[in-house]
């Protein structure tokens, strides 16, 4: 089983260096690949009100093989709960979904500016923070400038910004101005949806060198520019092969050459624009 380090996010958690994405993990088959996740050494999940699998998370999480304490649930309020009222409902829907009393990192989804309530909605996971339904608080797709809005009206710095991030869409900006202000990256899609990327000549060298596999190169680094990849896999080999990328490490030339990747954003999911409900 590996064993994930963890880093210590702005608000004093414990927070794993690589976790597991579930989008598209439902149903009975779910469960049984988040559990056997946990058994390979995986502490953070990663759901969504969207994708709508939290009752299949919480089970997995009562069914796991170590205790609920030793896992961080991450879940994401959706853009149709933008608002106070509607987000501190989201967190206590996610709740029951999930069956447990504490949501382990709260996210809102998508800024969706043209809605104009994510500043509302901070304010709601600032109140659920602290009434305990959650423990920490964090955002995903935001921009510097969306960032600087949440902290510059509520002084309250979100712990984690969730975004695109894989080679092909380094972030070297937002990384950047995430190390300045102390929120963890973390980056969606790591493998870049298992596209052409890890075919790349490149990768296929890399990997050769070190003696891992394509994927492990990739994900080694994420880890070595500092932002907690979530791959997902609902095969126990594939999750136990993610997760080992903590026995070695890239040199430095390496991991230039991998962010020399960079074509832009896959899914044009730019947060200006880009919206979810
Ligand atoms: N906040 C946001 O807006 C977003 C968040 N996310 C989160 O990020 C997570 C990860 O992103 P996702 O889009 O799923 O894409 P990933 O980059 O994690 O790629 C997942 C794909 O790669 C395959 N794969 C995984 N491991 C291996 C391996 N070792 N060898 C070969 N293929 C492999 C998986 O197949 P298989 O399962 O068969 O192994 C699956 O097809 C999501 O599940 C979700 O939790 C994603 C998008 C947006
Ligand atoms: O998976 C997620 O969290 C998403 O937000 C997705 O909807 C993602 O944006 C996507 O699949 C875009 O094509």
């Amino acid at each position: 089983m590996a064993t994930i380090p963890t880093v210590t996010l702005n608000d004093g958690t414990d927070f794993p260096e690589l976790g597991l994405g579930t989008y598209n993990l439902r149903g009975q088959e779910g469960v049984d690949a988040v559990v056997a996740a946990v058994g390979a050494g995986y502490r953070l999940l990663d759901t969504a009100v969207n994708y709508e699998n939290e009752r299949e998370i919480g089970e997995a999480v009562r069914h796991a093989p170590v205790d609920r304490d030793q896992l961080l649930v991450t879940s994401k309020i959706p853009g149709r709960h933008h608002g106070y009222d509607e987000a501190i409902d989201s967190i206590r829907g996610s709740l029951g979904l999930l069956g447990l009393d504490r949501i382990d990192l709260q996210l809102i989804h998508w800024p969706n500016p043209s809605v104009g309530r994510y500043v509302d909605t901070w304010r709601g996971m600032i109140a659920a923070r602290d009434e305990g339904l959650v423990t920490s608080i964090g955002v995903s797709n935001f921009t510097e400038a969306m960032l600087d809005e949440l902290i510059d009206a509520t002084g309250v710095t979100p712990a984690v910004n969730q975004v695109e991030l894989h080679p092909y869409f380094p972030q070297t900006a937002l990384r950047a101005f995430h190390a300045e202000r102390g929120i963890r990256t973390e980056s969606w899609s790591p493998l870049a949806r298992r596209s052409e990327l890890l075919t790349e000549q490149l990768v296929q060298e890399l990997a050769a060198v070190y003696d891992v596999t394509p994927t492990q190169l990739v994900l080694r680094w994420h880890v070595e520019l500092g932002s907690t990849p979530i791959p997902k896999s609902a095969d126990p080999d594939r999750q136990r092969e993610n997760a080992d990328v903590f026995g070695f490490s890239l040199a430095a030339d390496h991991v230039a050459a991998l962010s020399g990747l960079e074509r832009g954003r896959l899914w044009d999911g730019d947060p200006n624009t880009h919206e979810e409900m």
